[in-house]
């Protein structure tokens, strides 16, 4: 059985929140702050020149990224406001970037179908089963299940 968008864009989500673990290490490392509001606008403009590129809207494509870094944010800041976890990786933060700059590519691929599926009526109940799904398959605990609602929290909602 395929995976629905949804559940591609959970999956996708997850991976990318687990990465979160690596950057809050060499965070730890380096001292450097949390938040890179330079980064995100790089990453924002690219991903927002690419979804406009495939037909996807500017505004739901843009948000949807969004939620993701503070879905990130929210991950790095638990940990990093905690002594350091038994066997904390010492991660490159480029290569961890490089990883994220990928799992922004599948999300994309998934995002026009995901956008699509998110505007019909069972979306609340379809994102549910996506992130308890992506959340097994991805091992996620508790702080990182949290951050995947922050993560998919306004799929399923339409700006008026
Ligand atoms: O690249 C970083 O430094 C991250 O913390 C990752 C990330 C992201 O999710 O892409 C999250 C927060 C930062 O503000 C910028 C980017």
């Amino acid at each position: 059985q395929t995976p629905s968008a949804l559940e591609r864009l959970a999956d996708l989500s997850a991976q990318r929140l687990r990465l979160a673990d690596q950057v809050a290490a060499s965070k730890r490392r380096s001292g450097r702050p949390v938040e890179d509001a330079a980064r995100e606008r790089e990453q924002l403009e690219r991903l927002g020149q690419a979804a406009v590129a495939r037909g996807l809207p500017h505004e739901a494509a843009t948000g949807f990224f969004r939620a993701q870094f503070e879905a990130n944010k929210l991950v790095q800041y638990r940990l990093l406001g905690e002594p350091p976890r038994r066997g904390e990786a010492a991660a490159d933060l480029d290569a961890v970037r490089a990883r994220l700059d990928r799992l922004n590519g599948e999300l994309l691929d998934a995002l026009g179908q995901g956008l699509n599926d998110a505007a019909r009526a069972d979306c609340a109940t379809q994102a549910r089963r996506a992130r308890e799904r992506a959340a097994r398959r991805r091992r996620l605990d508790e702080l990182h299940r949290i951050a995947l609602s922050r993560a998919l929290g306004d799929l399923c909602r339409r700006a008026p």
